[in-house]
């Protein structure tokens, strides 16, 4: 469904997006996993034909972005920061967005009438978008992406600044969505949005750094994880211990990433108790999505 290969983009001397690679299968939730100013939306937008890439290929389709005429009608573009009309009323808006793409009232009415049900916007069809919720205003601005019925969808984090319960529910709605069919390359920086995609590239500053499904992402993390609860205020004084490779806060507690897992945890227990810090407990877990995350950072920290 989409083909990236070389693509890069510079702006003056800050090189956004590196020598990326990138294949979206068809069906695939994709998600472009990443910090802040990682390259993500430049990735997306060049990918839209928004802007030009310095160097590369994108084949959208199995053509050549290039020579694709109809793009937009079968592509459905989410921005970050998606303009509303605030003034205008939930329909108003979805009139105005498919009027762009010289859509019939009529075929507006109906297709919004669908994914407002599928949106649960329905019954607010009549509010102004300024009184919508955040979670309701990013789902107006999914549905007016789905009003050309777009066979592949591209959502720049779609849930940013989204309550949890709303983030939930639109996932809800974007597997609905690739259940019928559609194809969706999503931005996110939430680890827990990372775990539903069905495969992921994490990219850090501009480049790709890892591909793959979440389980398999976990599945190659090749150290393991102590986490420990406990009145400790600097957790770096763990990083000395033999076989401790990092340590980091995590929420109410510490991930401590272990290379040498032989005897280490009693060698913290021990080091811990030496300094007077008390333990309330320390056990080993499973590395989350942000534990891999984490150690693909710093390993390209280290390149
Ligand atoms: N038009 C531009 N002019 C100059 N620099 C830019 C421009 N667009 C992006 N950048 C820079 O390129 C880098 C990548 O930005 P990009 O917005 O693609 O990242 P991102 O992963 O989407 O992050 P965010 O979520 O913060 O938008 C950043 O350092 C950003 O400041």
């Amino acid at each position: 469904m989409i083909k990236v290969a070389g693509l890069s983009k510079s702006f003056g001397s800050i090189t956004a997006v590196r020598n990326v690679d990138l294949h979206v299968e068809k069906r695939e939730i994709f998600g472009l996993v990443g910090p802040d100013g990682a390259g993500k939306t430049t990735l997306m937008r060049m990918i839209c034909g928004l802007i030009t890439p310095d160097r590369g290929e994108i084949t959208l389709f199995g053509k050549s972005l290039a020579h694709i005429e109809k793009l937009k009608e079968n592509l459905g573009y989410m921005p970050q920061r998606f303009s509303l009309y605030g003034d205008l009323t939930v329909m108003e808006n979805i009139y105005f967005f498919g009027a762009m793409y010289n859509l019939d009232r009529k075929i507006i009415t109906q297709r919004a009438d669908e994914i407002l049900e599928l949106t649960s916007l329905i019954q607010f069809k009549d509010r102004l978008a300024d009184k919508l919720s955040g979670g309701m205003k990013q789902k107006l601005a999914l549905t007016c992406a789905l009003v050309t019925r777009p066979d592949l969808l591209i959502l720049d984090e779609p849930t940013y600044g989204v309550d949890p319960e709303s983030r939930k529910e639109f996932w809800k709605i974007l597997y609905r969505l690739n259940r019928e069919g559609k194809t969706i390359l999503v931005s996110t920086p939430y680890m827990d949005e990372a775990e539903l995609c069905t495969k992921i590239a994490f990219i850090d500053r501009g480049r790709i750094v890892d591909t793959d499904s979440p389980a398999k992402m976990k599945e190659k993390f090749p150290y393991r994880i102590l986490e420990l609860r406990g009145a400790l205020s600097d957790p770096s004084i763990i990083k000395d211990v033999p076989g401790v490779l990092d340590t980091y806060f995590y929420g109410d507690k510490f991930h401590l990433v272990i290379d040498n897992f032989h005897g280490c945890q009693e060698r913290v227990v021990e080091g811990l108790g030496e300094t007077g810090v008390s333990i309330e407990s320390i056990k080993e877990i499973p590395p989350s999505m942000e534990d891999v995350f984490v150690s693909l950072a710093q390993k390209e920290e280290v390149v």
